[in-house]
């Protein structure tokens, strides 16, 4: 079903909990207030269902870091046997352990963050001395058949020196995408646009040195593959009408909460009270995705 703006809905993004082992200091928590836990297995499972008639057909599982999620195992599982492409995005700091049962689990692929080249300029970013360890979690992804393996680094004043010897490394791993991905000047009050750094200059860069280039039609990112056949994605997220006008994601927010923006708290719609409740359930949230489509709509608009 397509929005006012004829954008389609394809893709729901589940924040299983805020609870974080990271601390980076761009931490945006998907522009949501302060509940830690997410909604239960069972609301997940009756948002996912109804979302298919709708037209979602993948789903992203995000927090803060959803492998902190106890029952994370039994929702993959669930969204998966219901038909969903099931993905995560991670800090991918306890995938050494866990990947083998993510995929068992019925995870499809992961994205995985990494900020920096090095073991300091990682942890100037993220508070973790986690590096290693995230590598690891890389590895192990790619070794058990998550795929594709994506890698996102959020480019700031911070890393902006290292970014190229950190997409040296991810290229060496064997990684199938980077994401490369401006950061969002959200939830940093007055001092939001101090790391900023836009990504003109890195794109021309690759533009320059890739064999091809793509456009994706999800927030109509530009793809650059490069002569290994890795891809880099350049996302740009903020002020771009371009990226909102191939937007089809809709959120489920750890509060139970319908967003249909990540900037937007005026348009969300509070369904935490029925999300679990019984036969219920179904219709009242057939009906709050019918409001949600209704009221979606770009954050970033071309005036014409
Ligand atoms: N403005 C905006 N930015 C988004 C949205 N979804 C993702 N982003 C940005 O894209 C970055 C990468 O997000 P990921 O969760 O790794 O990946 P994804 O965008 O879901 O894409 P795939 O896994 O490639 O399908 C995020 O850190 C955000 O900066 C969105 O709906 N709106
Ligand atoms: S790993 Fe993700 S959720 Fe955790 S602090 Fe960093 S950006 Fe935020
Ligand atoms: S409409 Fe909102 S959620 Fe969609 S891409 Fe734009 S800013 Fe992101």
């Amino acid at each position: 079903m397509i929005d006012r703006f004829g954008r389609p809905i394809e893709d729901l993004r589940i924040t299983l909990t805020h609870v974080c082992n990271f601390k980076c200091f761009f931490c945006h928590m998907e522009g949501e207030g302060d509940s830690f836990y997410g909604v239960s297995r069972q609301g997940i499972v009756n948002v996912a269902k109804v979302s298919r008639e709708f037209g979602v057909r993948t789903i992203k599982l995000t927090g803060g870091e959803p492998t902190l999620r106890r029952d994370l195992f039994e929702i993959i599982g669930d969204l998966s046997s219901l038909g969903f492409e099931v993905s995560m995005t991670t800090n991918g700091f306890l995938l050494s352990d866990l990947a083998g049962k993510l995929k068992e689990a019925g995870l499809s692929r992961v994205n995985v963050s990494l900020h920096g080249s090095d073991r300091n300029s990682f942890k100037s970013i993220t508070g973790v001395d986690g590096f290693s360890k995230v590598l690891d979690g890389i590895r192990n992804a790619i070794s058990v058949g998550l795929k594709p393996v994506k890698v996102n680094i959020v480019v700031t004043k911070r890393n902006l020196a290292n970014v190229e010897a950190t997409i040296s490394l991810v290229d060496s791993l064997g990684v199938d995408e980077i994401h490369l991905i401006e950061m969002h000047p959200v939830g940093l009050g007055k001092n939001a646009f101090d790391s900023h750094v836009f990504l003109y200059d890195l794109e021309s860069k690759l533009q320059k040195i890739s064999i091809k280039k793509e456009i994706r039609s999800k927030h109509m990112r530009p793809r650059y593959v490069m002569p290994s056949g890795m891809v880099i994605e350049v996302v740009k997220p903020y002020a771009n009408p371009l990226f909102c006008a191939g937007c089809n994601r809709i959120r489920l927010t750890s509060d139970g909460k319908l967003k249909t923006c990540l900037y937007r708290e005026d348009r969300t719609i509070d369904i935490s009270n029925i999300l679990d409740k019984g036969d219920i359930a179904e219709p009242m949230i057939r009906s709050a995705f019918e409001i949600a489509i209704a009221i979606r709509e770009p954050n970033f608009k071309y005036k014409l």
